[in-house]
C-alpha cells in the first residue's frame, strides 16, 4: 500500500479499473447506489451440473444431478447448463445425459442448454428434448486437439454442420471459446485468435459467445485487451465471460468485464468444476460469490442467495468436497453462530 500514490489509494474498484484502462471499449459506470427498481440486470449462466461435475471421478447418481438442476432453478437461476452429449469414453460423468434431460422439471422461462460437439451429440440432445445447445471451440490448437480431437479449423467445420441442423430443428445455439487468456499447453494466446473463433461462432448463428479463461490465468487488463479485440467483431451484448478461479483472479476479471459492458456471467455453484482436458483448471468461479458481488454493486441477478447457499452446501456434502465459495463459507459460519 505504501508504494501507491495518494490518489491511487482512494480509488474505488470501479475507478481503479477505469484509471488503468488504456483500451478503447467504453467503460460502463457501475453505481452501487442505483435504486433496486432501476438496477441493470446481469444474467448468470449456471454451469455447475455440467462444467462443475464433468471432472468428478466418482459417478454421481442421475437422481442427484436432476435434484441439483431443479434446486438451482428454484433458487432463481435463469439458465442452468444441464449436461453434455459427448462421448462417454472422453467424459464418463456425462454418460446419463439423456436420462438427466428426461427427468428434470422444466420451469417456464428457464433455459437448460447442453453441450453438443458434433451431429451425433446434437441428434441425441434433440431426442432428449433439448431446446438449446452449445458448441465449444478453442482459441488454442493444442487444447482443441486434446479436448475434442480435432484442429480449430476442423472443429469449425463440424460446428457449422451442428449449427445448421440445430437451427433447422428450431434450437437456440450458444458458442464457447476456451483458452481466451492462456492455454495449458501453449501458454499465451493472442486476443486476435480469440476474436477469430468468436466471430466464426457468431456467423454460424450463436446468439451468445462465452469466453472461457479455462485455466484461470488471466488478469483484468489482459481480459480487457482480449474483450477489446473480440468486441470489434462480436457485439458486446452477445458476449459472456466464463472464469475459472485457479489463480484467484475470477471476480476481478468479471468486474473488469462488467466495466467493458458484458452482462452475462457463467459460474458454478460452490465453485465446482474443471475441464478434464485442461491441466490446472480448478473450479469455476462460485455462483454465490458472483451473486454477492453483483447484488452489492448495483446489479440485479434474480437469484436468491440464501437458497443458493443451501444448494451449494448440499451438493458439496454429497460430493464430499470443501465448499469453494468464500461467501457461502462465511455466511454458513455466520448462520451457525446465530
Ligand atoms: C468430440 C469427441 C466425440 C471426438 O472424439 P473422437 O474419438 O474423435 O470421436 P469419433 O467420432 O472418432 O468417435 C469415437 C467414439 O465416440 C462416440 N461418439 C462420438 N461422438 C459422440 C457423442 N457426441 N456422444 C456419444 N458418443 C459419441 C462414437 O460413436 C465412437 O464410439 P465407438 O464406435 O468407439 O463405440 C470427443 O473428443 C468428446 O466427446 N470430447 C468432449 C470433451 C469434453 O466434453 N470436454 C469438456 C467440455 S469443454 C470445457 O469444459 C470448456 C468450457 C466449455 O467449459 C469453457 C472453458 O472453461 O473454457
Amino acid at each position: 500500500m505504501s508504494g501507491l500514490s495518494v490518489a491511487t489509494r482512494f480509488l474505488t474498484p470501479a475507478r481503479f479499473v477505469r484509471a488503468f484502462s488504456t483500451t478503447p471499449l467504453a467503460r460502463k459506470s457501475i453505481d452501487a447506489t442505483t435504486s433496486p427498481s432501476s438496477r441493470p440486470s446481469v444474467k448468470i449462466v449456471e454451469v455447475g451440473p455440467r462444467d462443475g461435475l464433468q471432472n468428478e471421478k466418482e459417478l454421481l447418481s442421475t437422481k442427484i444431478k436432476v435434484l441439483l438442476i431443479n434446486r438451482l432453478t428454484d433458487a432463481g437461476l435463469p439458465v442452468v447448463e444441464s449436461t453434455s452429449f459427448v462421448s462417454p469414453k472422453w467424459v464418463p460423468q456425462m454418460v446419463d445425459a439423456t436420462q438427466v434431460m428426461n427427468l428434470i422439471t422444466r420451469k417456464p422461462g428457464v433455459s437448460y442448454p447442453v453441450l453438443t460437439p458434433n451431429l451425433k451429440g446434437l441428434e441425441a440432445a434433440i431426442a432428449a428434448g433439448a431446446e438449446e445447445v452449445a458448441i465449444f471451440g478453442a482459441a488454442s490448437e493444442s487444447f482443441s486437439m486434446r479436448n475434442i480431437n480435432c484442429s480449430i479449423a476442423e472443429s469449425l467445420t463440424r460446428f457449422e454442420a451442428v449449427a445448421v441442423a440445430a437451427k433447422a430443428a428450431g434450437l437456440r445455439i450458444r458458442g464457447y471459446v476456451s483458452c481466451v487468456a492462456g492455454c495449458p499447453y501453449e501458454g499465451t494466446i493472442a486476443p486476435q485468435a480469440v476474436a477469430d473463433v468468436a466471430k466464426a461462432l457468431l456467423d454460424m448463428g450463436c446468439y451468445e459467445i462465452s469466453l472461457g479463461d479455462t485455466i484461470g490465468v488471466g488478469r483484468p487488463k489482459e481480459i480487457q485487451s482480449m474483450l477489446d479485440a473480440v468486441a470489434r467483431v462480436v457485439p458486446v451484448e452477445q458476449l459472456a465471460i466464463h472464469c475459472h478461479d485457479t489463480y484467484g483472479q475470477a471476480l476481478a476479471n468479471i468486474y473488469a468485464s462488467l466495466e467493458a459492458g458484458v452482462r452475462v456471467v457463467d459460474s458454478s455453484v460452490s465453485g465446482l468444476g474443471g475441464c478434464p482436458y485442461a491441466k490446472g483448471s480448478s473450479g469455476n468461479v462460485a455462483t454465490e460469490d458472483v451473486v454477492y458481488m453483483l447484488e452489492g454493486n448495483g446489479f440485479s441477478t434474480g437469484v436468491d442467495l440464501d437458497k443458493l447457499i443451501n444448494v451449494g452446501a448440499w451438493i458439496t456434502a454429497k460430493l464430499g468436497r470443501e465448499n469453494g465459495s468464500r461467501v457461502a463459507r462465511a455466511m454458513l459460519a455466520k448462520r451457525r453462530n446465530q
